[in-house]
């Protein structure tokens, strides 16, 4: 079995509208310019890079925006641009809400539970939710109808509905799979936040988090819930892949990401007797230069050849103390063998990095072949779609932008012939 990464294909209506209270990246670029068409070619570089080393890849597509459909259910009507309009007019927040490209950030699409893990033996993925935060909650029906077509194969795959709103559910970012390999039934670490009173919001709930692992079918032995750290959540973790991430059997972890760590390194040590747990502390990486850096947002991935690849933002190499962990984590003898940087800045600004872009999977040639491959990407693909990006993305837009009736149908069409070239009727 093996991992593939399916990518968000960051939307022509990339902006920073500020919208992500308790995400420090998006609260300190609210307001600038954005630059979609470099944000949806950087995208697509980690894309290529990831085959290049010889990953299967693929994408996940932007959303319909601005979600006039959404904007009508607050009383807007009219022609799609006479409702996008009257939101400017009324309520403008509504109209960057249904403007957001926040689909790009796969990686909160869904969870999922490979095939190893569960009773039935089928791979189990739950639409995530989103409901803490508004433009986010818009996208689960989108999400699950893409993710309807790419699983359509219901003797390999159960796709389940998001869970009601109010019980916060943000998907596979808060969810790390310990294994000996890919292929083995994994130790699944569900990873929820509480909110404290005047903080930031915990953003995954642990009964979301528990009823994931109830509908998947995990055995309890093999499930283990864990609480996010105050610490980490106050210092703008707002997802547990801030401070995280787990590839077979390797943990690298900040030193102060969980409320037990000690209880999340013993039952890894339990299932997993030959575990990595690289932790870095808080004495040589603080938590805020691990959150400006976004170390732990990395892709840790297994390379064909043997080994493991680290895949971070340039931004680690921009913040000494990282840039000196990273070099000595590699120096010696341990698991990675190599580090790649990515310049992601766009997607970076809004809180998005690697391991944010990306949904991943582990499945086998069986399952991969009941996957609906128009979301598989190969090199006429990625060429092809570089192509639209550069004919019709946009390449800028400032917040005044987002009231223009001439960005709402660029959006509509970059869209639209984004889904043609690839085969999806709009
Ligand atoms: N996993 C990374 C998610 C980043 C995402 N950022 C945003 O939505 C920023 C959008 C804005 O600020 O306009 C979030 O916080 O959910």
């Amino acid at each position: 079995m093996r991992e593939i990464n399916f990518d968000g294909l960051v939307g022509p209506s990339h902006n920073y509208a500020g919208l992500s209270f308790g995400n420090r990246a998006s609260a300190s670029h609210a307001g600038e310019v954005s630059r979609p068409r470099v944000a949806a070619l950087q995208g697509l570089g980690k894309m290529r890079r990831m085959m290049e080393l010889g990953l299967r890849q693929g994408v996940l597509l932007p959303h319909e925006r601005p979600l006039t459909g959404w904007l009508r259910q607050f009383g807007f009507s009219g022609t799609d641009d006479a409702v996008c309009a009257a939101a400017w007019r009324n309520e403008p927040g509504l109209l960057r809400t249904a403007l957001s490209a926040s689909p790009m950030w796969t990686a909160n699409a869904a969870t999922v539970s490979p095939a190893p893990d569960t009773a039935d033996g089928r791979c189990h993925i739950s639409a995530a939710n989103l409901c803490t935060m508004l433009h986010r909650s818009i996208e689960a029906p989108e999400t699950t109808r893409q993710l309807g077509l790419l699983f359509a194969d219901t003797d390999r795959f159960a796709l389940h509905p998001a869970l009601p709103a109010g019980i916060g559910d943000e998907g596979a970012a808060n969810m790390m799979r310990l294994c000996p390999h890919h292929g083995a039934p994994g130790l699944e670490i569900l990873v929820y936040g509480e909110t404290r009173p005047d903080g930031f919001p915990a953003r995954q709930s642990r009964i979301a988090s528990a009823a994931v692992a109830r509908r998947h079918g995990l055995a309890a032995e093999r499930t283990l819930l864990a609480r996010q750290s105050d610490a980490a959540i106050q210092a703008g973790a707002f997802h547990n892949d801030v401070v995280a991430v787990a590839n077979e059997s390797v943990l690298l972890v900040h030193e102060q990401a969980f409320a037990d760590q000690g209880q999340v390194y013993d039952a890894i040590l339990r299932h997993v007797s030959s575990a990595t747990i690289l932790e870095v502390p808080a004495s040589l990486v603080s938590l805020e230069d691990a959150i400006r850096s976004y170390l732990f947002n990395a892709q840790l991935i297994t390379l064909p050849e043997g080994g493991m690849a680290l895949i971070v933002p340039d931004e680690c190499r921009r913040t000494g103390a990282v840039a000196a962990w990273l070099d000595a984590a590699t120096s010696g003898n341990g698991p990675v063998r190599r580090v790649e940087s990515m310049n992601l800045r766009e997607s970076m600004q809004n809180g998005g990095g690697p391991a944010c872009l990306r949904l991943r999977i582990v499945l086998d040639d069986v399952a991969e072949a009941a996957l609906d491959q128009r979301f598989l990407l190969d090199e006429a693909k990625l060429e092809g779609i570089a192509t639209v990006i550069d004919d019709r993305w946009p390449e800028r837009i400032s917040p005044d932008d987002l009231g223009h009736a001439d960005l709402w149908e660029d959006c509509r069409n970059a869209r639209r012939e984004l889904l043609d070239f690839l085969g999806f009727a709009a």
